[in-house]
């Protein structure tokens, strides 16, 4: 188990964790989420002893995880950090890169597992082509293949996939975390793509000032958002008083409602005039004014001229759903 007590830290004056508490199992997949700025690297690179804490300890099992005052070298042996920055060698290949923390001492081995990797990958064809000379995208998926050679207890991931087209991501990310569960490695990402954490972490942690938001499970998490703040993180949502939504309802408590979640109709319920409509591939993203003027943003089959009137319905399902489920926000 990954023990982080109690942890705070900050860079010059500012504070930018606080008392940062969490357990996560061997084995577990963690998703590390949060605005832009929340902390997610620096928690990473945290874990990964990186940096001397101002207060609070860190263990993996009995071990614990000493910053740059107790470590020569920092980090540790048994964890593995992929930064946003890819820590490559541009002057040697791409095989050599990836090879080179193997044995020297078991060429098969060596030549079968940096095969593997290159597989995974997706860059057999450029097995023998300097670093230097591959994209951005290229040198992310070396830089995972080299950091997954080196078989570590915990991978910690920053935006692992941030520099990877849509067309390579999907697969990449599949074959990633097949890979890290075969091999029992326990993962934290730390990201801003709901799309790394909904299908492949066990468990999600939520960052906001300085501290853990929300923990649990991505489902649960993604269906029952406690905030705005934390719907946000999954999609376009909106917070929206009951009794707009339902006109009989005589409550203003507001709940959250994704913008898929609303179904357009022409004749009835909630009335919307049409700012803007942006294709989006399988639907469009519309925003517009309720009557109130609150501006709600909703998914369409088609696309809306601005101007329009539309109507808004929301499942009763969905609303009892967060009435049960989230508080009163
Ligand atoms: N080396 C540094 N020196 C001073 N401040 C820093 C340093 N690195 C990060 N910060 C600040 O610490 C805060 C947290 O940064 P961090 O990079 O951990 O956030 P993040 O959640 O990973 O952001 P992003 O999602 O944009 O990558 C930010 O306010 C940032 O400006």
């Amino acid at each position: 188990m990954l023990r982080i007590e109690n942890v705070s830290f900050g860079y010059n004056a500012d504070t930018v964790l606080e008392n940062i508490d969490l357990r996560i199992q061997r084995r577990e997949h963690v998703a590390l989420i949060g605005e832009s700025g929340c902390g997610k690297s620096t928690l990473l690179k945290i874990i990964y002893g990186l940096m001397d804490l101002e207060q609070g300890q860190i263990f993996w099992e009995d071990e614990p995880v000493l910053g740059p005052a107790y470590n020569l070298v920092p980090g540790v042996p048994f964890m593995k950090y992929l930064s946003q920055d890819f820590d490559l060698m541009p002057f040697t290949t791409v095989s050599e890169n990836i090879s080179q923390y193997l044995s020297v001492f078991y060429p098969k081995e060596l030549k079968e597992r940096t095969q593997e990797l290159l597989e995974m990958i997706e860059l057999t064809d450029f097995a023998d082509t300097k670093v230097k000379n591959l994209s951005g995208g290229q040198q992310q998926r070396v830089a995972l293949a080299r950091v997954l050679a080196q078989k570590p207890e915990i991978l910690l991931l920053d935006e692992p996939f941030s520099h990877i087209d849509n067309f390579l991501k999907n697969g990449l990310r599949r074959n990633i975390f097949k890979y890290l569960k075969e091999n029992g490695i326990t993962c934290i990402v730390a990201t801003h793509d709901y799309q790394d954490v909904l299908p492949f972490t066990d468990r999600v942690i939520v960052l906001k000032d300085k501290n853990v938001l929300a923990r649990g499970n991505p489902m649960e998490i993604y269906n029952n958002p406690q905030s705005l703040y934390i719907a946000s993180l999954f999609g376009e949502a909106n917070s929206i008083s009951i009794d707009i939504l339902k006109s009989y309802a005589n409550t203003k408590r507001k709940i959250i409602v994704y913008a898929h979640e609303f179904r357009v109709s022409e004749n009835s319920g909630i009335p919307v005039n049409v700012k803007k409509s942006y294709p989006m591939g399988a639907y469009y993203l519309a925003m517009g004014d309720t009557d109130e003027g609150e501006t709600l943003f909703f998914h369409a089959p088609k696309e809306l001229q601005s101007g329009k009137k539309i109507f808004l319905n929301v499942s009763l399902e969905t609303i009892n759903q967060r009435l049960q489920h989230t508080p009163s926000l």
